[in-house]
């Protein structure tokens, strides 16, 4: 399977823009907080690490994952914000609602980027287990939240 060959977040960042005028929304699930407080600081960090100012990152936090689309949405409309990331963490349970959660969410956040026309990035950790969900959040297969932010800075270059 590709994501047990490698750290996903192994990146490059020589093709950077400069992103210290660039203002940031960071819209962080409470589900699995735990896990998703690990992503966030990955992706807050990474921001600082390629150049964003502290004060042009601005983090809210949503109940769960299901509630990024709006968060995003709510943050995507100001005409000041360039880029949008969203962490959260959906782990299977019993029944199919973990499909209905990542199914709708990749698909409103979709949607928000489209419709604001700028990057919403799609930082959701979907898993079987809650092991499977460390191991994307400073484990062996990296920081998905470190991704999600390498990916928004990717995308203003575009
Ligand atoms: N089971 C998980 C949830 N469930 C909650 C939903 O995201 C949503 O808040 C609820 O359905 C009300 O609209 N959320 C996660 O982020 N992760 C889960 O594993
Ligand atoms: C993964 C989830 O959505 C969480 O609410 C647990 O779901 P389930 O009721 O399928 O165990």
């Amino acid at each position: 399977m590709a994501t047990a060959l490698k750290n996903l977040s192994d990146y490059s960042a020589a093709q950077f823009i400069d992103i210290s005028e660039k203002k940031f929304g960071l819209v962080v699930a409470e589900w699995n907080r735990a896990i998703t407080d690990v992503l966030s600081q990955g992706a807050y960090e990474t921001l600082l690490q390629h150049g964003a100012k502290p004060e042009n990152v601005f983090r809210n936090t949503v109940p769960g994952s299901f509630e990024l689309t709006l968060g995003a949405q709510l943050l995507a409309q100001h005409e000041e914000i360039d880029a949008v990331i969203c962490l959260g963490v959906v782990i299977k349970g019993e029944t199919k609602h973990d499909d209905y959660i990542c199914h709708a969410v990749a698909q409103g956040l979709t949607n928000v980027g489209l419709k604001f026309n700028k990057p919403v990035i799609f930082g959701l950790v979907t898993t079987n287990t809650e092991e499977q969900a460390w191991d994307r959040a400073g484990g062996k297969h990296g920081n998905k939240g470190v991704e999600a932010a390498v990916t928004a800075i990717q995308m203003l270059g575009f």
